[in-house]
C-alpha cells in the first residue's frame, strides 16, 4: 500500500470499504452522482444499490426528487441545508461534518422512519473536496419514546419540572400556570428556593432545604415531601412536591412534580378545628353510627357521665338510660329524627356512679347524599345546672346580693300584696325606713369590709326578729325598709318599731372589735298616712328625715307636720340661694384664752344669717341645707373672706387676737377650690399663714382620711393653723391621727359639760389632754361654762379654752367697742 493515496484510488478504496460497511451509508461525488450505496442502505431503503446507482436514490428517502444532506454538503448548498434539516448541527473537528434529524418516508417500505444522519466530507491528501459519505441510524424508536415523554409532560395536569445540577433545565405550562408566570423562560436556570419564600414553615432556609431534599432524592432514587412555594405575585401555597433520580440523555437528571395541596392542607386544618372544638365544647357531645353505636364523645361527655370513652365506644347510648324517660319520649324521639332528622327534648339519665340527672338533648341524623343515615349527633346540656343557674339569676333579681334581703323591686311588689290583704281584712301595715346613723363613718374609716359585716349583721338581727309575713328588704347603702303585715290596728306597730330601734343599738361585735352603732327609724302606716306603695314610701322616708333631724338615734312616725317641716326645708334652700347676694351673713367672733395667763389667743368666727322674716339664724339651721345644696363652697369662701378681712382691720388698729378660726365644712375640704380661696385671701388683706387656723371636723377628717391628710398638708404649707374640731365624737383612728398635719385638738363641748357630773366624760377629758399632749398637740378645752370646768381643765394642762363663762360670739362691733373701752 502507498503512503499516500491520490483521488481516483481514495475514491476506489473508500466505495470499497463503504460498500463493506454494516452502517446503512452511501457516497455522492461532487457532482452529485451516486458513487456508492452499500447493501444496509439497500436493507433501510428497500431501494437496490442498481436503482439507485442509476440515480433514483433521492426517492428512496422522500418519494419525490430531493436533494440528500450529502450532495448538499459536496455542493456547498449551506442554506438549503439549514431549510430542509431544521435540526443539524455541524459536527466538531476539523472534518466540518453536518449531523441532521429527520422523519423518512421510505416510500419503498411503506413507512416513515426517523433517521439521524452523518454527513461526512472525503477529502484528498492535498485537502480536496472529493465526495461526501452519508451514514443513516434508524432512531425511530428512541424518538417515538422521546415524543411520548414529551406529550406525557406537557399534558400532565400537575407542575413537572426537570432538574439538571439543581437547577430546573424545563417545565411544563402547568408548572408556568400554577406559579403565575408569563413563560417557562422566566422559570428556566431557576433554583427551587427561588420560586420559594426564604423560610419553609419549620424554620429551614428554603435553600438549604431545597439542596437536602435534593440530595435525598439522588441518593434514595425517589424522594416526598411538603414545600411552601411562592407565586409570582408573592403568594405562598402548599404543595407536595416527588422527586425522582432519572437519567436524560446519559446525564443526571431529578424529574420533579409538584401537587397543590393548599385545598386538602385548609380541609385538614378545618378538620383539626372540629375536633378541636368537639373535644373542648362545654356541652356533652356524642356521635353514634347509622346503627346507633357510640362512634366517639368529647371531654365533657366522659367527664359528665363518669365513663371513659373506651368504656363507652360501641355501645348503644341506652346505656346511659335511668329508666326514668317516659318510653313515649323515646319513641317520639326516633319517630322525629326519622321523618325530620331532628330531635329535642329532656332524657333523665344515669351516671356511672348511679345518679340520676335530667339532661336536654338535642340529637341530628346525618345523611349521606344518597339520603342513607350514616350517624347520629347529639348534644347535652345538663339540666340540673341550667334549673341552678335560672334559680340563681332569679334570686338576684329580687335579692340583695350582700345580705340575702329583698330588694327594692321585691319590696315594692310584697308591699302591694299586703296592702290589698289588708284592705281586704281591714288591718294596717307599717312602713318603715331605716338608716343606719353615721354609717358612712364606719365605711370611711373602718373600711368596706367591716362597713359590709355590719350591714349583714343588721340583716341578720332584723330577719330574725321580725315574723315571716313581715317583709324585710335593702335598697341599697344603709336603707333598709320593712313592712311590718297583718298587724289588727296601727298602734301594733309602735312596739314592734321601739323593738327594732333598741335592737340595732346592742353593740356589734365585728372582725375583733366591738361597735356602738344607733339607727334612725321612720315609720308610715297604711291606711291612716296613705293609700298606696308610693305615698307610704315617700312619708316614712319623711318620717326617717325628721329622726335625723332630731339628732338621729330615734324612730319616728310620720305626721302632717313633718310635711309642712319638708316644705319649710325647701323655703330655706330657695332663700339661702339669694342670702349672699343680699348680703345677709354676717361673722361673730368668740375669743379662744390661754389657760396659763388668760390672754387672748385667737377667736372663732361663727357664721349667722339675718333673716329678714326669721331674725338672726344659727348656723346649725342651715350649714346642712347648704351643704346638701352644694351653696357650702360659695357660702365657706366668703367666710374665709371675711374672717380675713375683719383681722386685718383689727390689726390695722393695733387690735384684735393674734389669729382668727373658721369653720370648714368636709365638702369644702374635698374641693380643690379651697387651697385657692385661701392663698388670695391672706394676700388681699397682707395676712401670713399663721393669721388664719382653719378648724375641721374628725368626722371631716376621717372620711377619706388618705385625701384630707394630702388636702391639709397643702393648706399647712401655706403657713396655716389646723385644727381638729368637736374631738371625741367620731371615730379617729390613732394611725390617721398622727399623720393629720394639726397644731391643736378642740374636746368637744359634749365632754365638757358633763365632766363636773359625769365620771366618764371626765375620764375622756382627761384621757384626751394627756394622749393630744402625747403627740404634740396644743387643746382647746369648747363650751366651758362654769368655773369648775375651767378649773378641771387648768389641772389637766389644757392650753386654751373657749366658752360661754368668758365670752358668747359676738358682732366685730361689739369687740371693737369693748377693746375702744378698754384702751
Ligand atoms: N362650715 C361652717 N360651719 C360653721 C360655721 N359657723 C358655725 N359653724 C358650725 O355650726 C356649729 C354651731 O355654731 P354655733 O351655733 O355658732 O355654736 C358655736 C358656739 O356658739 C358654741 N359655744 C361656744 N361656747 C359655748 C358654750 O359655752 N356653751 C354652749 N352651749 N355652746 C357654746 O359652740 C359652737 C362652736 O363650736 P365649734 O365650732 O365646735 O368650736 C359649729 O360647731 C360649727 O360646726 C361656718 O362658718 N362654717
Amino acid at each position: 500500500m502507498p503512503d499516500r493515496l491520490d483521488a481516483p484510488d481514495l475514491l476506489q478504496l473508500t466505495t470499497h470499504i463503504v460498500e463493506q460497511w454494516v452502517v446503512p451509508t452511501f457516497m455522492v461525488g461532487i457532482d452529485g452522482r451516486l458513487l456508492a450505496w452499500n447493501r444496509a442502505c439497500e436493507i433501510l431503503t428497500g431501494m437496490p444499490a442498481a436503482q439507485a446507482m442509476g440515480g433514483a436514490y433521492r426517492q428512496a428517502f422522500f418519494g419525490v426528487d430531493r436533494p440528500c444532506l450529502a450532495e448538499l454538503l459536496a455542493q456547498g448548498r449551506s442554506a438549503e441545508i439549514a431549510r430542509l434539516f431544521p435540526r443539524h448541527r455541524e459536527l466538531p473537528g476539523p472534518s466540518a461534518g453536518v449531523h441532521a434529524e429527520c422523519w423518512m418516508e421510505m416510500p419503498l417500505r411503506g413507512m416513515e422512519r426517523y433517521l439521524a444522519i452523518d454527513a461526512s466530507p472525503l477529502r484528498d491528501p492535498a485537502g480536496q473536496l472529493l465526495a461526501v459519505l452519508e451514514s443513516l441510524h434508524d432512531t425511530t424508536e428512541h424518538e417515538r419514546a422521546n415524543a411520548r415523554f414529551r406529550r406525557l409532560f406537557e399534558s400532565s395536569p400537575d407542575p413537572v419540572w426537570i432538574i439538571e445540577g439543581n437547577r430546573f433545565v424545563d417545565c411544563n405550562d402547568a408548572a408556568v400556570a400554577m406559579l403565575g408566570y408569563r413563560s417557562r423562560h422566566e422559570l428556566l436556570n431557576t433554583h427551587p428556593s427561588q420560586l420559594s419564600p426564604s423560610h419553609q414553615p419549620d424554620g429551614e432556609g428554603s435553600f438549604e432545604k431545597a439542596e437536602r431534599m435534593m440530595a435525598i432524592a439522588v441518593e434514595q432514587g425517589l424522594h416526598r415531601f411538603h414545600w411552601v412555594h411562592q407565586r409570582a405575585d408573592g403568594t405562598p401555597f402548599d404543595a407536595e412536591v416527588t422527586l425522582a433520580r432519572i437519567e436524560l440523555e446519559g446525564q443526571a437528571a431529578i424529574y420533579c412534580t409538584w401537587r397543590d395541596i393548599s385545598d386538602r392542607k385548609r380541609a385538614e386544618d378545618a378538620l383539626r378545628l372540629y375536633a378541636t372544638v368537639f373535644q373542648h365544647s362545654g356541652e356533652a357531645l356524642l356521635i353514634t353510627d347509622a346503627d346507633n353505636r357510640i362512634v366517639t364523645a368529647n371531654a365533657a361527655l366522659t367527664r359528665d357521665s363518669g365513663y371513659t370513652l373506651d368504656e363507652i365506644r360501641g355501645r348503644n347510648p341506652s346505656l346511659f338510660a335511668s329508666g326514668l324517660t317516659p318510653r313515649e319520649n323515646y319513641a317520639e324521639l326516633w319517630q322525629a329524627l326519622a321523618e325530620q332528622g331532628y330531635w329535642q327534648g329532656e332524657l333523665w339519665d344515669k351516671r356511672k356512679n348511679g345518679s340520676v340527672f335530667a339532661k336536654w338533648a338535642v340529637i341530628t341524623a346525618v345523611r349521606d347524599p344518597q339520603g342513607r343515615v350514616r350517624n347520629y349527633i347529639a348534644s347535652y346540656t345538663d339540666m340540673s345546672q341550667r334549673r341552678e343557674a335560672e334559680a340563681r339569676i332569679d334570686y338576684l333579681a329580687h335579692h340583695d346580693p350582700l345580705t340575702g334581703l329583698f330588694n327594692r323591686h321585691s319590696l315594692e311588689h310584697r308591699l302591694e300584696q299586703a296592702l290589698h290583704t289588708a284592705r281586704r281584712d281591714a288591718t294596717a301595715v307599717a312602713t318603715v325606713f331605716l338608716d343606719i346613723d353615721r354609717f358612712k363613718l364606719v365605711n370611711d374609716t373602718l373600711g368596706h369590709l367591716v362597713g359590709d359585716l355590719l350591714l349583714s349583721e343588721v340583716a341578720r338581727r332584723l330577719s330574725s326578729t321580725l315574723r315571716e309575713s313581715d317583709v324585710v328588704a335593702r335598697l341599697g347603702g344603709d336603707e333598709f325598709v320593712i313592712a311590718l303585715t297583718g298587724l289588727s290596728r296601727s298602734a301594733d306597730a309602735v312596739p314592734v318599731v321601739q323593738k327594732l330601734h333598741l335592737l340595732l343599738s346592742e353593740p356589734y361585735h365585728l372582725a375583733e372589735r366591738v361597735l356602738g352603732v344607733t339607727a334612725s327609724l321612720g315609720v308610715s302606716l297604711f291606711p291612716d298616712d296613705g293609700q298606696d306603695v308610693q305615698a307610704l314610701m315617700k312619708q316614712a322616708d319623711v318620717a326617717l328625715y325628721h329622726a335625723k333631724e332630731m339628732g338621729r338615734n330615734n324612730y319616728q312616725f310620720f305626721t302632717a307636720a313633718m310635711t309642712l317641716r319638708a316644705t319649710e326645708r325647701l323655703e330655706l334652700e330657695h332663700d339661702l340661694r339669694h342670702a349672699l347676694r343680699l348680703s345677709q351673713f354676717e361673722l361673730h367672733y368668740q375669743p379662744q384664752y390661754r389657760l396659763a395667763d388668760g390672754s387672748l389667743c385667737g377667736m372663732e368666727a361663727l357664721l349667722r344669717w339675718r333673716h329678714p322674716v326669721r331674725g338672726l339664724v344659727p348656723p346649725l339651721a342651715f350649714i346642712g341645707v347648704a351643704e346638701e345644696s352644694g351653696l357650702i363652697e360659695s357660702l365657706g369662701g366668703w367666710v374665709i373672706e371675711e374672717a380675713c378681712r375683719q383681722l386685718a382691720a383689727w390689726r390695722a388698729c393695733g387690735q384684735g387676737p393674734p389669729c382668727v378660726a373658721v369653720n370648714v365644712s368636709v365638702q369644702q375640704l374635698r374641693s380643690d377650690k379651697l387651697l385657692e380661696h385661701v392663698r388670695a385671701a391672706l394676700q388681699r388683706h397682707g395676712l401670713e399663714g399663721e393669721a388664719l387656723e382653719l378648724e375641721v371636723t374628725e368626722s371631716a377628717a376621717m372620711s377619706k382620711p388618705e385625701e384630707a391628710i394630702e388636702r391639709l398638708r397643702a393648706l399647712r404649707a401655706l403657713g396655716l393653723r389646723l385644727a381638729l374640731d368637736d374631738f371625741g365624737t367620731g371615730y379617729s383612728s390613732l394611725t390617721y391621727l398622727k399623720l393629720l398635719p394639726i397644731q391643736t385638738l378642740k374636746l368637744d363641748r359634749s365632754f365638757v359639760h358633763d365632766l363636773e357630773t359625769n365620771d366618764n366624760s371626765a375620764a375622756i377629758c382627761a384621757a384626751t389632754l394627756a394622749l393630744a399632749h402625747t403627740l404634740g398637740y396644743a387643746v382647746v378645752g369648747e363650751g366651758v361654762e362654769t368655773a369648775a370646768q375651767q378649773e378641771f381643765l387648768r389641772r389637766h394642762g389644757c392650753d386654751m379654752m373657749q366658752g360661754y363663762l368668758l365670752g358668747r360670739p359676738m358682732p366685730a362691733a361689739h369687740w371693737d367697742a369693748l377693746w375702744s373701752a378698754r384702751s
